[in-house]
């Protein structure tokens, strides 16, 4: 069996790579990092450390990587799998569509039987979304033979894989917690289960239990802790205040999720508990420019602090907490951060108020656009 990964960086290898290397796959990265993808097919196997006590290592062998860049390579890779899978980052995901278009094709002429792509992305929706750019590189004829025998299940992946520094260019360390969660009721019926992975047939309470609870906490911490001068989360979580402020915003989040999906409040609270835990990992060092990254995205509409927060205003809940996350990811300065350069440029060329509205598409006529706007100036005047 064999799978196709596109994105041999931290969460690729660290967790997708490690879970279907497990399964007996054997699996082809594709990435567009050549010293990486050289490295890969040189070594055939990495390993992945645990960051425990006791620093378990597991070994991760039968894998090897294709350059990313050459449609070709990729188009026949994706023609031959049994599987494909993908962590690029979600804006990346109009990128690989070509060559997945391209070995679709070709599976197509050969008569190749059934595939699931699944994008192991931090987005609602994400598997969708890479289908729709897939499939605006195919004829109607073309997507309509597709929609017979590709599938693209949506899926929720969760495992804190920070910035790596080793010796060894493809050893990776992550935290011992993993969810893998994949949307069967978009699958093809039949298809045997993988193991790791976590089947559901309904998806949205679990992606967004995710993003609203770990990734709006995470980036709450990241941009209260850049705010601060803090380097790392774990330093901004032992940040009596900051560690508080990223609680309370996790709890908004999480009165949204009891209230919507009917959620336990107290396993709900135990898992917001175990979440800060996870932040708080002694044997991880993630810096909040990696946790911060791309501000401009984690400020859309449906991403984890503008969604919960709409939310939360719609069913009369407090959002005081997530506007200030919102305040705070303005104050985002990473100077190799292209997002966070355009937010700053666009701060001083049409002020707070139209980047707000600009990026999170909060209306100035929206009660929530002056809170943000508010917080944002006040956090900006007290560092000053
Ligand atoms: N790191 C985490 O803790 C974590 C956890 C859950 C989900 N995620 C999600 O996983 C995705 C990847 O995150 P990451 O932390 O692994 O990032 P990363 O930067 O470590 O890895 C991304 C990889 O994609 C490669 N890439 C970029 N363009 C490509 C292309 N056109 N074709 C093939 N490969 C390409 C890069 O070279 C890089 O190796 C993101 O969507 C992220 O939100 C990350
Ligand atoms: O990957 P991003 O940029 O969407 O978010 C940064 C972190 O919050 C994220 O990578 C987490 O570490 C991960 O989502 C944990 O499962």
């Amino acid at each position: 069996m064999k799978a196709v990964h596109f994105g041999a960086g931290n969460i690729g290898r660290g967790f997708i790579g490690l879970i279907l290397s497990q399964a007996g796959y054997e699996v082809v990265f594709s990435d567009v990092n050549v010293a990486l993808v050289e490295h890969l097919r040189q070594k055939k196997a990495y390993t992945v450390r645990l960051a425990n006590e006791a620093q378990d290592i597991l070994h991760v062998d039968n894998v090897t990587a294709i350059n990313g860049n050459n449609l070709d390579e990729v188009a026949e890779a994706v023609a031959q799998a049994d599987l494909v899978t993908t962590a690029v980052g979600v804006n990346i995901l109009r990128h690989i569509a070509a060559g997945i278009a391209k070995g679709l094709e070709l599976r197509m002429a050969r008569g190749a039987g059934p595939l699931h792509i699944i994008a192991c992305e931090n987005a609602i929706g994400g598997s969708t979304q890479l289908k729709a750019h897939v499939y605006g590189h195919l004829s109607l004829e073309q997507q309509e033979h597709a929609s017979r025998s590709i599938a693209f299940p949506d899926a929720a992946v969760d495992r804190i894989v920070p910035l790596q520094q080793n010796d060894d260019p493809l050893e990776v360390r992550v935290e011992p917690f993993y969810e893998w969660v994949v949307d069967e009721s978009q699958m093809i019926p039949g298809t045997p289960r993988i193991a790791g992975i976590h089947y559901v047939d309904i998806l949205e309470p679990y992606i967004e239990r995710k993003l609203f609870t770990v990734n709006a906490g995470h980036c709450v911490a990241a941009y209260l802790g850049s705010y601060y001068g803090f380097a790392t989360i774990q330093d901004a979580m032992a940040n009596g205040p900051v560690a508080a402020l990223v609680r309370q915003t996790m709890e908004e989040t999480g009165a949204v999720l009891v209230k919507r999906y009917g959620f336990d409040a107290e396993e709900h609270a135990a898992y917001i508990r175990q979440i800060l835990d996870r932040f708080v990992n002694p044997y991880l060092t993630d810096d909040v420019k990696r946790v911060g990254r791309s501000p401009i995205r984690k400020l859309s509409a449906n991403d984890r602090l503008v969604r919960p927060a709409m939310q939360a205003f719609e069913l009369g809940l407090p959002v005081k907490y997530l506007t200030l996350g919102m305040a705070a990811a303005l104050l985002f300065v990473a100077a190799d951060d292209p997002e966070a350069v355009q937010l700053q440029a666009d701060l001083q060329a049409i002020g707070a108020s139209g980047t707000v509205t600009k990026y999170t598409a909060i209306g100035e006529e929206h009660p929530l656009h002056a809170a943000i706007v508010d917080q944002y100036e006040q956090l900006k005047k007290a560092k000053t």
